[in-house]
């Protein structure tokens, strides 16, 4: 076994057995605290450029199997796990998780302390790392990825069609899960996913009836360049907005994102609907927030809020059908409480076909 090491940029030395490609690399080193999920969190394309370590201590005792993929393509740089399991048991199991690393060509570590790793993570908030063979001699670089190569890197590069139904949708793909696309089809839409770099006119041109701005990589505000996209779209037509989407509609209309402490990642993250004082569970996956003091109250209200550390969950506008949610409703891991946003939006798409609704709402 290929002994290998994480060091992190603040020094502290992680031993484990490589597992998966035999390649280094560096990237932030994030952390997720679902117990399950671990293949979707693999394919997830939001953690591409990251290092993700998984908290819950077995991971791969259940297999791969084609059906739990959110991408085709694993987008992560690397993966730290405790013990990865190499015997799966499960009917759907067609491969098991470090042949899969190694297919993907992600590198990564097993028989990590994962505990004391994510108590160094916790501690120094943000902390970048190098998966390396040998502790003294170290890859250069931190792995870095600038004006929006994350989203370039996984985002369609030409438009594609999905399923039949009254509503189009046009999804803004700036690295979508596929678990976004099975609900809007589960709602029986017809849905175009565009490259993120499609102009306002262009998507204008497909007809639709309603956007969905997607979940991506990366620090949302290195696509400065899709603001006023974005705020032309949501002019015009009921737009719905998840995680990297969300952070976008807010920038896009003055309102600023900040790097939280290490971000929130996990399958059990609650959310105040400030409205109802419901709380739900959801699943997570970012690292940057909207600063609430930001937002133009003129425009957006808050919609939800995190239980935990207060920070903004959603918001909507106060007379546009526009709604976007930090948090996401396809769970993928994790609860499915919040799925009830994707049927809300397609009411409000339905009932603003034909632009009339839409007007009155302006
Ligand atoms: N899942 C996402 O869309 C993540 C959004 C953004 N990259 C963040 O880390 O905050």
């Amino acid at each position: 076994m290929t002994k290998g090491y994480l060091i992190l940029e603040t020094g502290e030395e992680f031993a484990g057995d490589w597992i998966g490609e035999e390649k280094e690399i560096a990237g932030e080193v994030v952390f997720n605290t679902s117990m399950t999920g671990y293949q979707e969190m693999l394919t997830d394309p939001s953690y591409a450029g990251q290092i993700l370590t998984f908290c819950y201590p077995l991971i791969g005792n259940y297999g791969i199997s084609a059906n739990n993929e959110e991408s085709n393509q694993p987008a992560v740089s690397a993966v730290i796990s405790s013990e990865a399991c190499e015997e799966p048991s499960h009917y759907e199991s067609e491969t098991s998780f470090s042949a899969e690393l190694k297919k993907a060509g992600i590198p990564g570590l097993a028989q990590v302390d994962t505990r004391a790793l994510v108590a160094a993570i916790r501690k120094h908030r943000t902390v970048r790392g190098k998966l390396v063979f040998s502790s003294d001699k170290q890859i250069s670089g931190w792995g870095e990825y600038p004006d929006g190569a994350l989203v370039r890197g996984v985002s369609v590069t030409e438009p594609e069609v999905y399923g039949k139904g009254e509503q189009h949708i046009v999804m803004m793909d700036f690295g979508y899960k596929k678990s976004i696309l099975d609900y809007l089809l589960k709602q029986e839409c017809k849905v175009t996913v565009v490259p993120y770099h499609t102009t306002a006119e262009q998507i204008k041109n497909l007809d639709p009836d309603g956007i969905v701005l997607s979940n991506g990589p990366g620090d949302p505000e290195e696509l400065k360049g899709i603001y006023p996209v974005i705020k032309e779209l949501t002019e015009t037509y009921p737009t719905l907005g998840i995680c990297l989407g969300h952070q976008l509609i807010a920038l896009a209309y003055g309102a600023e994102t900040e790097k939280m402490p290490f971000g929130h990642r996990g399958g059990n993250h609650p959310v105040k609907d400030v409205l109802t004082g419901k709380v739900c569970m959801t699943s997570q996956n970012h690292g940057y927030v909207v600063k609430e003091e930001s937002l133009d109250s003129a425009e957006f209200e808050v919609l939800f809020r995190n239980v935990n550390d207060k920070s903004l969950e959603g918001i909507r506008h106060v007379s546009l059908p526009v709604q976007s949610v930090q948090f996401h409703p396809e769970a993928h891991p994790g609860p499915s409480d919040t799925e009830y946003i994707f049927t809300e939006f397609i009411q409000q798409v339905t009932n603003a076909k034909g632009g009339a609704a839409y007007a009155e709402a302006k």
